[in-house]
This record gives C-alpha cells, structure tokens and sequence, in this order.
C-alpha cells in the first residue's frame, strides 16, 4: 500500500513526500504548503493500521486519500475553512490573515468581521485553542506522549457503561460534568472541588462523567481529570475539550480520558473521520456533537459513529433550546439511528424530571447535564431531583 509521509521544512511547514524511505519520489514531490492551513486529517499523526505507538510521522494509504472529496479539494487549492463553509461550518480554525480586503483610493481597510475579529464566542475559542495546542504540542511531543501510553491503565467502556444505565433504570444515562464555569453563565460554582463532586456523581447514579479541561473559558484543566482518574471513580470519564488537532486526543487519554468529543460545526467531515479512527486504535469513544439538522446529516453518514450527542446550546449565539433535541430527531433518522445502533446523547438545558422525560419521548438513550446539577449545594442529590427517582438503584 502507497503511503504518504510528511517531512519538516520549515516551522510550520511541511514537504509532502511519498513512501518514507522514498524521500524524492512521486505523490506530492517537493510540494510545500502551508501546514496551518491544512486539515487536522493531514497535520499531524501517524495513521498506520497497525501501530499507534509510533513517532509522529504521517502516513496515510492512497484509497485513504484517493476516497476523500476534501483532500481532493485540498489538493486542488481549497483551504481548510473553504472545504469546512461547503459542509455548512461557519467556524473558521484560524485569524484570516492577509492583505485588506478593500481598497478606496489610498485607503486600505477590512470591514469588522471580514478580517481578524472573530465571528461569535465559539470562533474565539477556536482560535484561542489553535495556538494553546500549538505551543503544547511543542512541549510535549506524540513521541513523549505515546511512550506513557505503554503503561497508561485500561481504557474504560464509556458506551457499555451508558448502555448498561439505560438497561437497569429504564431512564436516559447520566453523564454528569464536572463544570466550574462557562462563558455563557459565567462561574457557576465557587465553591468546586472536582473530585469531590466526581464522588457524588457517581455515589447518586451517574453512568459515566465529562470533565471540561479548557482552562481560559470554562476554568476546567487536565489537572483535574487526571485527578479525578486517580481518586478511584469507576465511571468512565469524556475529556470535554475542543478538539481540533489528534494530537488532542492522545494527550486526552494520555491524561485518563475514555471519551473525547468532536464537535462537528467545527470540524469538517474528513476530521471526523480521522479522528474517531484514532480513538477506536486507542479504545476510547467519540461522543460526536451535532447542533442543527446538516451536522446530524453529515454525521449520521460517516460510518463507525456509535455516540451522537445533540447540543440544545446553540455554541454560536448560546441560546438554549431543547426542543432541538426533537427536531433532528425525525422519523427517518431515528430509523438510521436505530439501524446504526447509535446512542444518541440529549445535551445542555435540562433542569426538571420533565425536560427529561421531554429528551427520552425524543429517542435520547442518555443525557449530559451539567449547570442544573453543579449549582446546587449539594450535586450528587441533584441527580434524584433531575430525575425525579433515585437512579443508582
Ligand atoms: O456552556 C457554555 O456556555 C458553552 C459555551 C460555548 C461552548 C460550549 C459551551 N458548553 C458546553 C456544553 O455543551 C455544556 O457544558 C454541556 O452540554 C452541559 O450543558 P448544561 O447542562 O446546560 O450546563
């Protein structure tokens, strides 16, 4: 099988060359591009069948690429955030740079929002991220990383564990986030001690729990999952990141995650893919999170996707709907879905027994929750009042 390997040229910039051992030979020979503006899919690990273990050398099969309508517009010259605007993502992964836009006589100038202002909040947090994983990554390489690996503890089943909930108590499955605060309501908590609150999550019934890492906008860090990881909670743990680079995911698991998610309105198809192949090679779960009816389209067509979380925050304006949930799930693709066998997770705005029972009537087999639970005094009684029963029994 042809395979394609990346060399470094120069900071930030690649040379495509074919067949490792092969440096001068045909597929991309001598081609430099700018490695920023490439998908993640083709930035920055290694996608050998067999081995992930490796050094961080890119190397993917010709059907790989030769299948892929977005390297093929790549290829011919589109840039990430042109591939990601055809599948309906509004969000671009980095400040648009160059010249003005616009030219008035002498004058030259960008009009807000055309240039390196960002569109809305989710933007910004993408941009912001781009450059803390940038500067991450050259700390802590694939290489240092995947060496921990070797001796990292078994990776939890984040989907049976969802599974066996629904099974026993006949209601959705809780994942319950650990969330100190939040862009859109501000800090939430201030009284928050993680592991504390990851105790009594599980204590009251949640299956599994989502530990927010981001630091800048949601005060979350990997210090806290990873001691949460070492407190001896069994449930599962989704490393609730933005992701946009794999080399995310195996700090994530590297850090004790089980799960990641993939948020697809930021992320284009060909991401997706990459990505939640990656995390089935590490054993871990995707929870692929969708907002409108495009993104759940897109996603229910890409093939291995067994966790499908529909937000009811809009990520973009904030505002909170959970009649979403119902919208895309209609008849046809809750047809899909069961064909699939997909769990689909009702997300963000549930606060009574009711919103609940709303999400389940829906075609919800789970639920993640995190503002109606984290600002009680005590959250893991939180739980029975959610629910309206206790749900560890
Ligand atoms: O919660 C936010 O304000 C937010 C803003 C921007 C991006 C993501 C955001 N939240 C992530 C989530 O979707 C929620 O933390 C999760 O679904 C739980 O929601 P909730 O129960 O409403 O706290």
């Amino acid at each position: 099988m042809a395979r394609i390997s990346m060399g470094y040229s120069a900071p930030g910039f690649v040379n495509l060359k074919s067949g490792g051992a092969c440096p001068q030979s045909s597929f991309f020979p001598g081609v430099f591009v700018n490695r920023m503006k490439m998908p993640a899919a083709l930035r920055c690990v290694r996608m050998d069948e067999d081995d992930i273990s490796s050094p961080p050398l890119l190397t993917f099969s010709s059907d790989y690429l030769a299948n892929s309508i977005e390297v093929r517009e790549w290829e011919s010259g589109k840039s990430l955030d042109t591939i990601a605007a055809n599948q309906g993502i509004k969000i671009r992964r980095h400040p648009p740079t160059g010249p003005p836009s616009h030219a008035v006589g002498p004058f030259e100038f960008r009009l807000e929002n055309e240039g390196n202002t960002p569109r809305n909040i989710l933007e910004k947090i993408i941009w912001d991220k781009d450059a803390e994983v940038s500067q991450l990554k050259e700390r802590k390489p694939l290489t240092m990383i995947s060496k921990t690996l070797e001796n990292a503890p078994a990776v939890k089943d984040f989907i049976g564990a969802l599974k066996a909930s629904y099974e026993r108590t006949g209601m959705p499955a809780l994942i319950a986030e650990v969330k100190k605060a939040s862009p859109s309501r501000g800090v939430l908590r201030e009284n928050f001690n993680p592991v504390e609150i990851a105790i009594a999550y599980e204590k009251n019934g949640a299956a599994c729990l989502s530990v927010l890492t981001d630091e800048k906008y949601f005060q979350g860090s990997f210090e806290n999952l990873e001691a949460i990881k070492n407190s001896g909670v069994k449930c599962p743990l989704l490393c609730k990141e933005f992701i946009i680079d794999a080399w995310q995911i195996y700090y994530a698991r590297s850090k004790g995650a089980d799960a990641v998610l993939l948020i697809a309105g930021v992320l284009p198809d060909l991401d997706i893919k990459y990505m939640t192949k990656i995390c089935r090679k590490l054993g871990m779960a995707a929870l692929v999170e969708v907002h409108n009816e495009r993104e759940m389209d897109r996603v229910l067509a890409i093939d291995g996707i067994k966790l499908v979380g529909i937000n009811n925050r809009n990520l973009e304006t904030f505002e909170v709907d959970i009649t979403n949930t119902k919208t895309l799930l209609n008849e046809e693709r809750m047809q899909i879905i069961s064909q699939k066998g997909i769990i689909v997770v009702g997300e963000s705005g549930l606060f009574t027994p009711e919103d609940i029972s709303y999400v389940q009537d829906a075609g919800v087999k789970a639920v993640l929750v995190g503002e109606s639970l984290i600002k009680l005094e005590d959250p893991g009684k939180g739980i029975t009042k959610l629910f309206g029963k206790d749900i560890s029994i």
